[in-house]
């Protein structure tokens, strides 16, 4: 068998066929593998007439497809599939080939293979690849990590097949060492469960709050996508709505069992947010959210022996319906920014904590186009990080905090209505109150410190001396002694 392929794809399920077949249609020989067989012939049967296929039936005559210094990416399920991948590859690999992980891996895997393969002499590249199925297809954004070595080499493979901006840049960049590619797709994916769970509580707000039927709320978001809120999961929102199920006739949104499901990616950006002490609160809602809405005995015992409570119908009174909707899309643009700013905040630490260099304004302009966030809005964040508006927080910069002051009263109206008339909105409410938190000159944080240091003598901090205080609270006198400097 002679290496005649230039790069290798390895898992050929929706995203691997899909980059395969974007690789191959920009003029790339890509050797292509699969566990099962079955999905190589199919990608063969079905699209090998698109450009250069060279199929493989085991591990070594994939490898051996490949000019040297290889390059390989890897599209199979994150966890051990991904780990089982990377062994049987690098069994035969030599020193100074590339392995990529495409999928969506935890990034302190990634970190951890990127270590055990330098040692081997191969090089390891984590890379978040997001736009699904028809993205992987006609032009993702990519977010490589990895070293700048394999960046060099990858950047020509990876740019052709990008998609790319208004502006014609491409959407992929050297995010950073080892996991930051994979650190920053968590990150996009916690953005885009936050926007998600917007999205539906707007719905939610219009469908049960306003009587409004699924036509009429589409209607609704294609008119939102001409605004400020302009993006992919605006439009496909609209898509969904006005589709009806092809078996009944019905809304097809009536019919889909209201359960979300969740891979992971959500889940890691919260826990890793909690460990670098960054609030997320916008994204970790969002995914208690989804885990709500799975939680098939609670919800079923609740239907059988309801709560008394409103039922979620909004009397609009004087107000038209209109005017409403349009405090309702306020609301949802206000929290999308808060969410966007938690996210960049949760890069910002993590770069500060694991040694990344991640260039924030790059990196929105590669969210531009290709990827599930990609939104209207993103030039703007792009142009705050570029000015340095935004390195404290998204929301100081003047587009930003002149937005959601804009929408701020709005804002509070629909988190208002939407709890006295018992509509769940916990993704809206979250996001008021971090801004609101940010907003008080004293928290009641002062009462927590205090009742910490009475029941474990945790101490607390003076606002007008320095050191580490604690009342003697069991003792008749009750004095306060200074603990530390
Ligand atoms: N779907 C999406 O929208 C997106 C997915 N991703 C990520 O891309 C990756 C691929 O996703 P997707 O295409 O949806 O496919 P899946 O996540 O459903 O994974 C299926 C692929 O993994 C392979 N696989 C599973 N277990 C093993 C194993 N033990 N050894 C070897 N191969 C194995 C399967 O091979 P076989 O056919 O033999 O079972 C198949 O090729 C995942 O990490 C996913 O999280 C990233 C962005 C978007
Ligand atoms: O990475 C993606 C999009 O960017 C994948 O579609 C991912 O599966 C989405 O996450 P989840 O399945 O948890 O909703």
């Amino acid at each position: 068998m002679s290496a005649e392929a230039n790069v290798g794809v390895v898992g050929l399920a929706a995203m691997g066929a899909s980059l395969a077949r974007n690789l191959a249609r920009h003029g790339n020989r890509v050797a292509v593998y699969n566990r099962h067989y079955a999905r190589t012939e199919h990608l063969i049967d079905n699209y090998g007439d698109e450009g250069q296929f060279y199929p493989a039936k085991t591990v070594k005559e994939f490898v051996d497809l490949l000019e040297k210094p290889r390059t390989a990416i890897i599209m199979v399920k994150a966890g051990v599939a991904t780990d089982a991948v990377i062994d049987e590859l690098a069994e035969y690999m030599e020193p100074g080939d590339i392995i990529v992980d495409g999928g969506n891996s935890y990034f302190k895997d990634t970190i951890r293979r990127e270590k055990e393969l330098r040692a081997k002499g191969l090089h390891f590249v984590g890379m978040g690849v997001s736009g699904g199925e028809e993205g992987a297809l006609l032009g993702p954004s990519m977010m490589p990590g990895g070293s700048d070595a394999s960046w060099e080499r990858l950047k020509p493979i990876l740019e052709s097949i990008a998609a790319k901006a208004d502006d014609g840049e491409p959407c992929v960049m050297h995010v950073g060492e080892n996991g930051a590619g994979h650190f920053v797709k968590m990150v996009h994916n916690g953005i885009e469960y936050a926007d998600m769970q917007l999205i539906a509580e707007s719905y939610d707000i219009m469908r049960r709050g306003l009587g409004m039927t699924p036509d009429e709320i589409g209607d609704v978001f294609e008119a939102w996508n001409g605004t400020d809120l302009d993006s992919y999961l605006i439009e496909i929102t609209a898509e969904v709505l006005h589709k009806k199920d092809p078996q009944t006739g019905k809304p097809l949104v009536d019919v889909i069992y209201d359960h979300a499901g969740m891979k992971g990616t959500g889940t890691w950006t919260v826990q890793t947010a909690l460990e670098l002490g960054v609030p997320v609160t916008g994204i970790a809602e969002a995914v208690f959210a989804r885990g709500l809405s799975d939680q098939t005995a609670l919800r079923e015992k609740a239907q059988a022996d309801p709560f008394r409570g409103p039922d979620g119908h909004i009397e609009l009174g004087v107000e038209t319906r209109e005017a409403f909707i349009e405090r309702v899309r306020q609301a949802l643009y206000a929290s999308k920014i808060v969410a966007y700013a938690q996210g960049f905040n949760e890069i910002s630490r993590a770069a500060e904590t694991y040694g990344w260099d991640i260039d924030m304004a790059h990196l929105a302009r590669i969210w531009r186009a290709g990827c599930i966030i990609r939104a209207k809005f993103l030039d703007r964040i792009s142009e705050a990080f570029e000015d340095g508006a935004a390195d404290v927080s998204l929301l100081f910069a003047p587009y930003f905090k002149q937005g959601i002051e804009a929408s701020e009263s709005d804002w509070r109206h629909v988190v208002a209505t939407a709890a006295e008339v018992g509509l769940p909105a916990p993704v809206f409410s979250s996001s008021l109150a971090y801004f609101d938190g940010l907003r008080a000159k004293r928290l009641p944080a002062a009462l927590i410190q205090g009742q910490r240091d009475l029941f474990g003598a945790h101490t607390y901090q003076r606002v007008d001396q320095p050191g580490a205080w604690h009342i003697l609270w069991a003792e008749p006198d009750q004095k306060e002694v200074k603990m530390a400097d």
